[in-house]
This record gives structure tokens, sequence and C-alpha cells, in this order.
């Protein structure tokens, strides 16, 4: 499964963290239009979840993602990812060391990593174990309360890095926006806001599809 996962990873371009839309609600519905729409890997970011909810709604994102053959992400936990039979961890600077995830998880799961200024982005690009890494906040956003924002500033800086590592651009970004990030040198971006919060999250999600493919 892991060449499969790393090749999908290579290849993807929209990068989806959900909550668990106020315990699962509408989110069958949801998680299908934007799989169709074009997102290429989800992440249930749903804080202070308990462990046996977050499983049960992950089986929710895991049957979505199977159908539409695209990839299942958990946040921060090592435990709850092998429990889900995810196929990405995703581990921020607080959170449990790559290695010790590895040591969990073995080889086949994706680990991806945030960065948040630049010496975190060019360690991110070639430590062992990191499958792809974040930049960001592009911008200060609701959705990470008292992040301060590196700004574009990071994205151009990881840019230049020219990495071979998939990296994604992540914080405050909308279809609005979106062609700066590109200018910037991003070519996968992660959003929150901008497809849970759309009218037509399937639409959205197209036409940021669209954009960062043809970018
Ligand atoms: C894909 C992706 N990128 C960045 C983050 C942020 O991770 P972290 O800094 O650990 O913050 P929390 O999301 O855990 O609050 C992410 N979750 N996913
Ligand atoms: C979860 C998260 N992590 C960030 C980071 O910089 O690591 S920014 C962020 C929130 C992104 O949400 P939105 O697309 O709604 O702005
Ligand atoms: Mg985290």
């Amino acid at each position: 499964m892991s060449d499969t996962a790393r090749a999908e990873l290579a290849d993807a371009r929209l990068y989806l963290c959900t909550d668990a839309r106020r315990r699962q609600g509408d989110l069958p519905e949801f998680l299908d239009a934007v799989l169709a729409g074009g997102v290429d890997i989800v992440q249930l970011r749903d804080k202070g979840m308990e462990a046996a909810e977050e499983l049960a709604c992950l089986e929710v994102l895991a049957e979505a993602c199977a159908r539409h053959g695209r990839l299942l992400a958990v946040n921060d936990r090592a435990d709850v990812a092998h429990a889900a039979g995810a196929d990405v961890l995703h581990l921020g600077q607080g959170d449990l060391p790559v290695p010790a995830a590895r040591a969990i998880l073995g080889e086949d799961v994706l680990i991806g990593r945030s960065t948040h200024a630049e010496d975190e982005a060019a360690a991110a690009a070639v430590q062992d174990g990191v499958d792809y890494f974040c930049t960001g906040p592009c911008w200060p956003t609701p959705t990470k309360p008292g992040r301060p924002a590196p700004g574009l500033d990071l994205v151009r800086y990881t840019a230049a890095l020219g990495t071979e590592r998939p990296w994604f651009a992540i914080g405050g970004i909308d279809l609005g926006n979106l062609d700066e990030v590109l200018a910037a040198g991003a070519r996968r971006v992660v959003v929150v806001r901008a497809l849970t919060e759309a009218d037509d999250p399937g639409a959205a999600a197209a036409e940021f599809a669209r954009r960062l493919r043809q970018s």
C-alpha cells in the first residue's frame, strides 16, 4: 500500500481538514461533494474529540475516501491513525516526534509535518520519515487562533528550497487569494473554511482543483 499511497501523495494538490460537522450531521454528503469535486486528501481535525468518537467519525471518512479512491488522514494521534487504518498521520511541531510515530505505524503510513518558520521547513524537507510538510499560516486564521502568520514569505522560501518532497501551503487560503499563493511558488494547498463554510462545497473544491492542476 505504501508505494501506491506515496504516488497518490505526489499527485495530490488539494488537502482538506474537516471537522466532524457537529458530530456527523451532513458529513457523508459533504464528503461526497468535495471528493467528487477534486479533494485528494481528507483529514479529520476536530480538536478535543474523545478517541472513540474520533474513530466513529473516521469510519465515515474512510468509507467516503475508499469510494472515491482518496487518502484518509488523521491529525495528531498515531494510535488513532493505526486503529482507523488511515493512510496518513499529520504531526505538528508539538505533537509526537516523527521517529516515535514511525515506531508505532511502520513504513506504510505517510507522515506529514507542520512548519511555521524557515528552519522548520528546511528541516522537514530532509528529515527521515517525513513524507510531506505544510508551511503556514499564509494569513492569520480563526481556524488556528493565536498562531502568528509567517505569510507568503515562508511559501517563497520553501519554494526556493527546490525540494522534491511534497509540501503544501496552509492558513487563510481561499479562492480569492489562491493566485497569490500560487505566485509565491506553492503547487499544493490545505484548506479548512474555504470548503467547510462554502455555499457549494463541491463547486468550490472543483474550482480549487482546476486552478491547482493548471498551475
Ligand atoms: C495538513 C495539515 N497541516 C497543518 C496542520 C496543523 O497541525 P498542528 O500545527 O499540529 O496544529 P493542529 O491542527 O493539531 O491544531 C494540520 N492539522 N494538518
Ligand atoms: C489547522 C491549521 N494549521 C495551520 C498551520 O499553519 O499549521 S493554519 C491552520 C488552519 C487553516 O484553516 P483555514 O483554511 O480555515 O484558514
Ligand atoms: Mg497537531
